[in-house]
């Protein structure tokens, strides 16, 4: 079906409720009109998008009639215990790093770093990079950049403990459990540490490991970390997992007030004894991997990247620090003003590991007197952001289906969505004709990274205004951002503004215009990121061929507007309508 063409009126409210890649892939870019869907095994194969759980399924997982990857993961520790308590100390202990590359605050590494203190042996770093996950989870080039980075000085930091970090490339993920455990028996580690990634793959893989490793007297249990409050310990009176932020935010709050030691952030590990440096002098000098072939940045990149967002918990720490004592104190007010930095841009740190969640709060908290939910207005409006990373973490662990291509509310499979190619390149070239998105496009191709705002305005662009399959927005943004994280993304893309907003059945439809006026009023915003437009004075710049200034946004090769945002908000609530009656 064509867009429809564009009217010269745009009358619609700021938020609308109504009840009713560059390095892109090319199979994506193909317009598959005609969807066919079949099913087998509980998996719906599209022969335009990735398998999708069937909603069959995804009711099992909802119902717990289906075993959650969590609950196998907790099964086989269960299973292990007894195994696990009778193994003894052996000449090492190894801590197993992955998206928490870090010394402060790394519970699993302080535990791992206790073992090997009061047995007086050494602690080992492990990291493996394993190009097919990057493949898998369409990891950005600038986030694996940013992780090797991060490595860098990771290795320098353990150093100075006189604790070693060896990294390989382990190109089949199949074989990383079975690889983890070679190396613990070669360095003679009866224990190893390592911190929950929540992921389906992820907590498969670590079930996997902890029954390899009982059954070779190697000690494995991972650890709850990235979370400020641990996926499962939160549920409603009625003994349900929260659907919907703000209760399950109040139940957060409250739990953290009850159990204080879960602000408790751990010591980084102590130093290795003196003679490791000569026990495991191999292991001192391991190189940083190099990023697989597919996730290589040109050397204009590395140094952009590098100089955005240098890598490594210190630079994190400080830019913490900066932040809370020079911005969180007028967050709640600046948040969402798109020009200039208004927020912590802490997200890419977060993502690698770098820092967590719980410095985060128990930063702003002390700033904020020591209160959670009180006092200053900014800091508990940024901690209850910050809370937002813990509540999709939540939602993944609970509801698995999500990593299967899935959006939240299973009715919403049933939108009829389009796939033209040229739609969806215009949007991702940030050539759409609307400036704001356009900005946040071109912000997005430049930086790898993009103000919370405009991600939110960007989705709604290309889910209502284009009615373009939220897969391909939540792709590309996770093969484009620094900061990409599965559950996060997927919340944006599949669980809120892009599919349907809690907890009603309605939808919210972002009026880019307005948007654009509310949140960069003088057109700042845009014009940094638009050339074409910057020569455009006043508040033509957000719509200028509605404003008089369409001839000089022609001259600058500024395209018009590619479809019109009235009648393709009518189209998208339609849509959206008629898939719940189905
Ligand atoms: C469509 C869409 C996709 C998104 N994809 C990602 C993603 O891949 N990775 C990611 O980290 N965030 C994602 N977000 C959430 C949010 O946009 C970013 O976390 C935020 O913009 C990062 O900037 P900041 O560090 O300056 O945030 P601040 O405003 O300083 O907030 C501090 C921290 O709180 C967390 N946070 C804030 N808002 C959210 C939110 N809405 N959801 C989850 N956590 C939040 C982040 O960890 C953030 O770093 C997405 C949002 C949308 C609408």
């Amino acid at each position: 079906m064509a867009p429809p063409k564009r009217k010269t009126s745009d009358t619609d409210n700021d938020v609308e409720n109504s009840h009713a890649s560059k390095r892109g892939r090319p199979d994506l870019r193909q317009p598959h009109p005609n969807a066919r869907q079949t099913e087998e095994f509980g998996i719906v194969q599209r022969d335009f998008y990735p398998p999708e759980m069937s909603n069959e399924r995804c009711q099992a997982y909802t119902d717990g009639t289906l075993e959650r990857p969590i609950e196998t993961l907790e099964k086989a520790c269960r299973d292990t215990a007894q195994q696990r308590r009778s193994v003894t100390a052996g000449r090492a202990v190894v801590h197993w790093f992955k998206r928490d590359l870090r010394l402060h605050d790394n519970r699993a590494l302080h535990a791992a770093s206790q073992v090997a203190r009061d047995n007086q042996i050494p602690l080992i770093g492990l990291y493996i990079l394993s190009p097919e996950d990057l493949t898998a989870h369409s990891t950005s080039p600038a986030q694996v950049d940013l992780t090797l980075r991060t490595l860098r000085r990771l290795q320098r930091d353990l150093a100075e403990l006189d604790i070693p970090l060896y990294m390989e490339t382990r190109e089949k993920r199949k074989e990383i459990p079975n690889r983890v455990l070679e190396l613990c028996q070669k360095w003679e580690a009866r224990h190893l540490f390592g911190n929950i990634e929540y992921e389906v793959d992820e907590l498969r893989r670590d079930a996997k490991l902890v029954r390899l490793c009982a059954g070779q007297d190697v000690d494995f249990e991972p650890t709850h970390d990235t979370c400020v409050v641990t996926p499962g310990a939160l549920s409603s009176q009625q003994g349900r997992q929260y659907a919907v932020y703000t209760p399950w935010f109040r139940s957060w709050l409250a739990f953290l007030k009850e159990n204080p030691d879960y602000l408790e952030l751990s010591e980084e590990p102590g130093p290795n004894p003196g003679n490791a440096r000569q026990q495991l002098s191999d292991l001192f000098d391991c190189k940083v991997p190099s990023p697989p072939a597919n996730k290589t940045l040109d050397q204009e990149e590395l140094k952009r990247f590098e100089e955005l967002f240098p890598a490594g918990e210190h630079e994190a720490l400080q830019r913490l620090d900066k932040f809370v004592e020079e911005k969180g104190r007028k967050y709640e007010e600046m948040r969402s003003m798109v020009a200039g930095q208004h927020t912590s841009v802490l997200s890419p740190y977060f993502a690698v590991g770098a820092l967590s969640a719980r410095m985060a709060v128990v930063t702003a908290k002390r700033a904020n007197k020591n209160h959670l939910d009180r006092y200053e207005a900014g800091y508990i409006t940024w901690i209850s952001e910050v809370a937002w990373r813990d509540f999709y973490k939540h939602v993944l662990v609970h509801w698995p289906f999500v990593c299967m291509n899935k959006c939240f509310k299973p009715e919403h499979t049933n939108i009829e969505w389009e796939y033209d190619a040229d739609l969806f390149q215009a949007w991702c070239d940030g050539k759409t004709g609307f400036p704001i998105v356009d900005a946040a496009m071109r912000q997005l191709r430049h930086s790898a990274w993009m103000h919370n705002r405009t991600r939110m305005v960007v989705s709604s662009f290309l889910t209502k205004d284009l009615m373009l399959d939220w897969r391909r927005g939540e792709r590309y943004f996770m093969e484009n951002l620094i900061d990409g994280d599965f559950a996060s993304n997927h919340g944006g893309w599949g669980f809120g503004s892009s599919t349907g907003v809690d907890p009603q059945p309605y939808f919210r439809v972002f009026n880019p215009l307005r948007q654009s006026e509310r949140f960069d009023p003088d057109g700042e915003y845009i014009r940094h990121w638009v050339p074409e437009l910057r020569d455009i004075p006043g508040k033509a710049v957000h719509d200028p061929y509605d404003r008089g200034a369409g001839k000089t946004a022609e001259k600058h090769g500024y395209p018009k507007p590619i479809v019109d945002h009235a009648a393709s908000r009518n189209r998208a609530l339609e849509r959206f309508k008629s898939a719940l009656k189905k």
